[in-house]
């Protein structure tokens, strides 16, 4: 993978985990936790609720300590009488004292008043308070043996109730009888605890299943609390209190949950393009640089020189150590290829005349791009005459020397773009490319001419000639060069043999003419006598009558 790949899914992969960690942290500890903070708030509220009832048992409790231990219904307990009455057990009295029942009774719990407000309804149709004489097991004288207040089941709702015995004013005993005071918990009741604790519930009356609290959370908005109150005389049936509550804190704190991902997906996102354009401009890009370069190095022939970033860290150094090292790389390849080049040259090269060697003639013939020339070639072949007694009589250093002289004739006498070549002992190759035979005619000439009238030799007191042949034939396609080369250079051989066949001193010319095709060409000298009288190859020689020529081997 390429490494922009990797950095882009790096920086992909950080901020999926970015993300991923924030609202694991949000979902997991942050909302958990405020549910948790709203539950007890909740939890408190309940309490608050039932701790409101149990003030409200405890002011109606006071008002039956205040009137239970009166003098004026201690005696009227004893003598019940009208101005007592008249007075005191009024309806607006007990109204003004927020009870909705008063119930006096006298030492033989015998109901001597039962005073109560209008909502309350008929007393005989609620099973507590029904009857004028109670039993000692009536519920309200059973329950109050260790209580003096507490909520009660009725028919007609839940009452808030208390007990006080009636006493002196002095609280001295015996008890004449008790006081009953009670407040109906109704609708007017819990809309005053309500806009008192400020607090909106409900209560009612519900088959008793658990005295769990629970708390519910509806939805984002809304939250649902309920808990229950126990009734004195009761184990069927329990007050339910029901607070159905909106969640500001909790709305409030995804209001802000949601703005906070956002703005960590926003800057996750803007610190993970910035992340990319940095480490990519710090990094990866000075490294695919450095790559490039690297492979521009390899591939390329002429070793280019790597360009040093400028950089005051390890990057600038590693591209300054790759520059010194592609310096150096290049002057060991430059030395290498100079090397081989002399090497190859000089395996190429005839150490005596510095000409061309067999070799380099061999290879030449085998490339394609030799051929791409076409038109006439013309092919010589030269040697010196009777070398053999140069060598005899002077000895082989003067025999070199000669040689080295014959070298320089031969290629004074050819253009610079011909290809002369030592091809053996004191015989010499020449490749003419766009050379016809005319113009090979006049170079052999001006070569033998130039060979006869130097002199030769270390004192340059000796003259020697030279014989010539030579073979010109039209070259229309580079296979077939590539193919017919070897014969070619042999019917050039065998012109310069008929040259010293025929005295020496001489050339000897063949033209290719009709029928003269690619490997058919004579392989003897004879067939040359045969070929130039069918006409398929052309002599030129400066011969007085070419045609007396001798062609036997
Ligand atoms: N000094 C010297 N002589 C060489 C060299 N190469 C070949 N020769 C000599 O060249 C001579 C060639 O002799 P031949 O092939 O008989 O030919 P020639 O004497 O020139 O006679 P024709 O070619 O028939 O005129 C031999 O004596 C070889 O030893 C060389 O590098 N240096």
């Amino acid at each position: 993978m390429k490494l922009t790949k990797k950095l882009i899914l790096g920086e992909i992969i950080f901020f999926l985990l970015l993300m991923g960690g924030v609202f694991f942290a949000v979902f997991t500890f942050v909302l958990p936790e405020i549910r948790a903070i709203e539950r007890q708030g909740h939890l408190k509220n309940l309490a608050k609720i039932e701790h409101a009832f149990q003030n409200e048992l405890e002011r109606i409790k006071i008002a039956t300590i205040d009137w239970g231990e009166w003098d004026d219904t201690y005696e009227y307990v004893v003598k019940p009488s009208r101005d007592y009455e008249e007075s005191n057990l009024l309806v607006d009295s007990i109204e003004d004292l927020k009870v909705d029942l008063l119930i006096i009774l006298n030492r033989d719990h015998q109901v001597i008043s039962k005073l109560h407000t209008e909502k309350m309804g008929s007393l005989e149709r609620i099973n507590l308070l029904k009857g004028q004489n109670w039993s000692h097991s009536h519920p309200l004288l059973q329950y109050f043996s260790d209580n003096d207040s507490a909520i009660f089941f009725t028919e007609k709702g839940p009452l808030l109730l208390a007990r006080h015995p009636i006493l002196t004013s002095q609280s001295t005993g015996p008890a004449n009888g008790y006081l009953f005071f009670a407040r109906l918990l109704d609708n007017e009741f819990t809309e005053h605890v309500s806009s008192s604790l400020e607090l909106g519930f409900t209560a009612s009356l519900v088959d008793k299943t658990t005295l769990q609290p629970s708390v519910e959370f509806i939805n984002d908005d809304l939250s649902h609390a309920v808990g229950y109150q126990q009734l004195a005389n009761s184990v069927d049936k329990v007050i339910q209190l029901d607070i159905e509550q909106p969640r500001p804190f909790y709305h409030q704190a995804m209001n802000a949950t949601k703005i906070s991902l956002l703005a960590v997906f926003i800057i996750g996102l803007m610190a993970c393009f910035a992340t990319y354009f940095m480490l990519k401009k710090i990094l990866v890009n000075p490294i695919i640089l450095l790559q490039k370069q690297a492979e521009l190095f390899t591939k390329s022939e002429g070793k280019p020189a790597f360009s040093v970033l400028q950089r005051d860290d390890e990057i600038g150094a590693l591209s300054t150590s790759f520059a010194e090292m592609a310096k150096e790389l290049s002057n060991d390849f430059n030395r290498l290829e100079q090397e081989r080049d002399e090497l190859e040259n000089a395996s190429h090269t005839d150490a005596l005349t510095n000409l061309k060697n067999r070799r380099y003639l061999e290879e030449l013939m085998h490339s394609e791009d030799t051929w791409k020339a076409k038109g006439d070639w013309t092919i010589f072949t030269l040697d010196l005459d009777h070398f053999k007694k140069v060598n005899d009589s002077y000895g082989h250093d003067v025999g070199d020397v000669v040689l080295q002289q014959f070298s320089k004739v031969i290629t004074q006498n050819f253009r610079e773009q011909d290809i002369v070549v030592r091809s053996g002992g004191e015989e010499f190759t020449v490749i003419c490319r766009q050379t016809d035979q005319q113009t090979a005619n006049s170079i052999a000439e001006r070569l033998r001419l130039a060979t006869e009238m130097k002199t030769f030799g270390k004192d340059n007191n000796l003259r020697i000639t030279c014989s010539i042949g030579f073979f010109t034939m039209n070259i229309m396609s580079a296979e077939a060069g590539l193919k017919y080369w070897q014969s070619m250079i042999k019917v050039s051989d065998l012109a310069l043999y008929a040259a010293k066949h025929n005295g020496r001193n001489t050339w000897v010319g063949l033209n290719c003419l009709m029928g003269c095709e690619h490997g058919t060409y004579p392989k003897e000298l004879p067939d040359i006598g045969t070929w130039i009288k069918e006409r398929k190859l052309q002599l030129s020689s400066p011969k007085a009558n070419p045609e007396e020529m001798i062609w036997s081997a």
